[in-house]
């Protein structure tokens, strides 16, 4: 059988990956907490993960993969999100319209990431189902000496657990001095985390053995994972950003809830999408949402090329460049294999680099190689690019600048004799707004339509 080696987070070595059950591969991935539309960030380990999926798929067999990704419905930013919406003035309870929201959220969830290719996992659980199962899960913890009851709340008794810190290599007074961890009155040690808060009689809440309340976010993947994955399974997966304190949290309360079990073997972490070197996310504000570029008219299989180039270890960020560059493969290739059969299997070269760490760059590459489009197709098919329901933006005109480059670059000839450079301004600027990207240099004019291309702006320029 086909070896896959990933990376794993928690030995910091590229291993073999050995499934505890070939007939059932378990993979959990963090899914979103639905208060808002997703930002190009966090389609980031949807994409590099259902890469992954799709490659297990392929190794083991389609129906031997289970694959859970999960929707954080109950949380304070949604609480938050819908106190603002009834303070506007929007008609329903406070329960009502946070069941809105998070309703409305997962369907814009569930359209923007089929838009990029990615394949629904085999189950999508949403926490407000397993209440249950946290607050069985918390008593456990209690009663075995991991947790404490304290004014409402439950917290995690972190010292309780020697191993905690071992998946981010830090140990806890290292973690104490570095990190900004909430101290509170509640609370025996500063380390120690939320399982179960107090909820307000307005705020949703659940009856448990503390009161009304709800759970922490921690406890929410420790529960759905065990019910659905077990007490061991083979891969976790998520952005870096989780690693700590999340993914350190679901460690200890899994394993010290469950010590019969292993919890995750591999975990997976990607790396994220940055602008000017920061994380883009929605605390800094320096974030775009999926939506914005599907609107502005960049295919969702464009967007999906341009993660795929990079290796989901490595930190990459956006940029008009990369979108054009991908759409003009994506052209070409969709043009080779029209109207083709896909060959019976995909090209070696292009599986090789996928099971090595999911080298998604390296696949590609090969994927340049490919002499033959019916081999090409079903290669590029493992990478979720050139899918059959995804290609219609692909039969559309490319939008032709060359005349307009043309143009631009005479204008700038005269200009120069006549020093008059107003007609070479107007021109630039009339290009700008319509969303192209200017580059003038020595060498000559190059236009690059950006993400905000309007065409139809274009129009009589
Ligand atoms: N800039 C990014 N690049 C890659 N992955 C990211 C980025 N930001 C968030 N993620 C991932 O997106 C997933 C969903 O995270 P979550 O719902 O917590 O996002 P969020 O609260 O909107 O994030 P943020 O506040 O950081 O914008 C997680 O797996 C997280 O690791
Ligand atoms: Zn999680």
């Amino acid at each position: 059988m086909t070896e896959i080696r990933l990376t794993n987070t928690r030995t910091r070595k590229k291993e073999a990956f050995v499934p505890i059950d070939p007939a059932n591969v378990r993979m959990y991935l963090c899914g979103p907490t639905v208060y808002d539309r997703a930002h190009l960030g966090n389609a980031r380990p949807v994409v590099v993960f259902d890469v992954l999926f799709r490659l297990l798929r392929h190794v083991y067999g389609p129906d031997h993969v289970t694959y859970v990704r999960n929707f954080t419905d109950v949380d304070d930013k949604i609480n938050a999100t819908a106190l603002a919406r009834k303070e506007a003035g929007a008609p329903g309870t406070l329960e009502e319209l946070i069941r809105a929201r998070t309703e409305e959220t997962i369907g814009w969830y569930h359209a923007d990431m089929d838009a990029l290719g990615a394949l629904r996992p085999t189950q999508e659980p949403r926490a407000t189902d397993y209440i249950g199962a946290m607050i069985s899960m918390i008593a456990d913890l209690v009663e075995k000496g991991h947790a404490y009851a304290r004014d409402g709340h439950v917290l995690f008794r972190v010292r309780s657990y020697t191993e905690y810190g071992a998946l981010s290599g830090r140990s806890v007074d290292d973690m104490i001095a570095g990190a900004r961890v909430e101290v509170a009155p509640f609370k025996e040690d500063p380390m120690d985390f939320v399982l179960w808060k107090p909820s307000d009689a307005d705020l949703p809440g659940w009856d448990s053995p503390w009161g009304r309340g709800r759970p922490g976010w921690h406890i929410e993947c420790s529960a759905m994972s065990h019910a659905l994955l077990g007490a061991s399974f083979d891969i976790h997966a998520g952005g870096i950003d989780l690693q700590f304190p999340h993914h350190e949290n679901e460690i200890a309360q899994s394993c010290c809830a469950h010590p019969e079990g292993q919890f995750a073997r591999y975990w997976l972490h990607n790396e994220m999408l940055q602008v000017e070197g920061k994380k883009m996310s929605k605390s800094l504000g320096n974030f775009f949402t999926v939506r914005d570029l599907l609107d502005r008219g960049i295919p969702g299989e464009v967007i999906r090329f341009v993660f795929l180039q990079t290796h989901y270890g490595k930190p990459m960020d956006w940029t008009a460049e990369k979108a054009a560059q991908a759409e003009a493969t994506l052209r070409k290739w969709r043009a080779l294999g029209a109207g083709i059969d896909p060959a019976p299997s995909a090209a070696p070269e292009v599986i090789a680099a996928l099971c090595d760490d999911l080298n998604t760059a390296g696949a590609i590459a090969a994927l340049h190689r490919i002499a033959d489009p019916a081999v090409l197709v079903a290669s590029a098919r493992l990478l979720g690019l050139l899918e059959a329901g995804m290609g219609d933006w692909a039969a559309a005109p490319e939008a032709d600048l060359s005349d307009l480059a043309a143009k631009l670059a005479d204008l700038r000839v005269k200009a120069m004799d006549t020093k008059d450079f107003a007609p070479v301004d107007a021109l630039k600027s009339a290009l700008v707004a319509a969303g192209v990207e200017v580059r003038m240099s020595k060498a000559g004019v190059e236009l690059l339509p950006g993400p905000n291309f309007d065409a139809a702006k274009l129009e009589g320029l």
